[in-house]
């Protein structure tokens, strides 16, 4: 069952000197009981496409495209709307989720304030609630009295994380939770969120990252951006070990493998910059830095094809058609 399904999606910014095309024409579904990973270098449009699901504001604009989510479309929602999902049926987790807690007030307060808004009004209820969860996250029940200035940076993340899931949203958006943390805390908040799945707290998560490595431990599926637009799609497994799109290939021998020593071989990142999204380029936004690029890449957009069931890629190299 899809639990989200974007279509054509076009979030723009508006700026003095034009508009940034950060998401330019992206459809993915997600479906109910999946982490659904989305990739890719910084700038390439990840927290815009996440973010405009629930929190757009200028100079963020929809310029395109719909996001079907439990049977409305999250595009038309008014502010107020917006707003009775968010927690609710949807959250998100920011990307600087540790500083994302007001600083001015305790962490029953902050829970209380939301609870209330959405309509909870047994304090005793909801407090025994942020309790039990304070506690599946390995937090003690002090923590409920503290300021969020009082807990450690990893013991921060872990009560927004707690705050984002108490309502049991159907869909959790978790933007780069995991990138200022080390390697152990990382663990942690992978198998919380593994843990909120099997307990039913949310029912699906995308899950942004620019570490493939990391995804890997966590999604089911995954989706690989590149300025602006989906260069391939499919199954972590089938994306990690038969990457379509060279950009991906690129990505993923970029990344640090085991048993090389790296002061002997060199890591190998991707040459070149990525594009400008204030005027992207008429055919495939890869074609300045993809070792393949051909006549045509640089004049017609590729378009998505199936490279074998479930997986896509948009490649001049794999045939199919072409958005022109
Ligand atoms: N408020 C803004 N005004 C204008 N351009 C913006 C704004 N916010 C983001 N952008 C641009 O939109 C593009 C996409 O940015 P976005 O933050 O979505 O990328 P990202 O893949 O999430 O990267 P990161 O992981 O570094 O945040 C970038 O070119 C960025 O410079």
């Amino acid at each position: 069952m899809i639990l989200l399904r974007v279509r054509n999606l076009r979030i723009y910014y508006s700026t003095p000197r034009g508009f940034v095309k950060a998401v330019d024409g992206v459809s993915f579904e997600v479906k109910k009981g999946e982490v659904f990973g989305i990739a890719g270098e910084s700038g390439c449009g990840k927290s815009t496409l996440v973010h405009s699901l629930i929190l757009r504001k200028p100079p963020m604009t929809h310029k395109g495209g719909k996001a079907i989510f439990k049977g409305k479309d999250l595009m038309k929602l008014s502010r107020e709307e917006a707003r009775k999902i968010q927690y609710k049926e949807l959250s998100i987790i920011p990307q600087y989720a540790m500083n994302a807690l007001n600083p001015t007030k305790k962490i029953k307060d902050i829970v209380w304030d939301l609870a209330r808004e959405h309509g909870m009004q047994d304090k005793k209820e909801v407090e025994k609630l942020l309790k039990e969860r304070l506690s599946m996250v390995k937090l003690s029940p002090k923590v409920a009295e503290m300021y969020p200035v009082e807990l450690s940076g990893g013991m921060r993340q872990r009560a927004t994380m707690v705050v984002s899931t108490l309502l049991n949203p159907d869909l959790l958006i978790a933007d780069e939770v995991t990138s200022a943390l080390d390697v152990t805390t990382q663990r942690v908040v992978i198998e919380l969120l593994h843990h909120f799945m099997e307990e039913g707290i949310v029912k699906s998560i995308i899950f942004v990252t620019h570490d493939l490595a990391l995804l890997r431990q966590i999604a089911d599926r995954v989706m690989i951006m590149y300025a602006g637009k989906v260069v391939e799609i499919g199954s972590m497994e089938e994306v990690l070990e038969s990457p379509a799109h060279p950009y991906t290939q690129l990505l993923l021998n970029s990344l640090p493998r085991m048993g090389v020593h790296y002061k002997r071989e060199r890591l190998r990142g991707i040459p070149g910059y990525p594009i400008s999204l204030l005027n992207p380029p008429e055919g495939c936004r890869f074609y300045t830095r993809c070792p393949y690029a051909m006549q045509v890449c640089r004049e017609v957009e590729p378009e998505l094809v199936e490279v074998s069931p479930g997986h896509y890629a948009a490649c001049h190299l794999l045939g199919g058609g072409s958005r022109a």
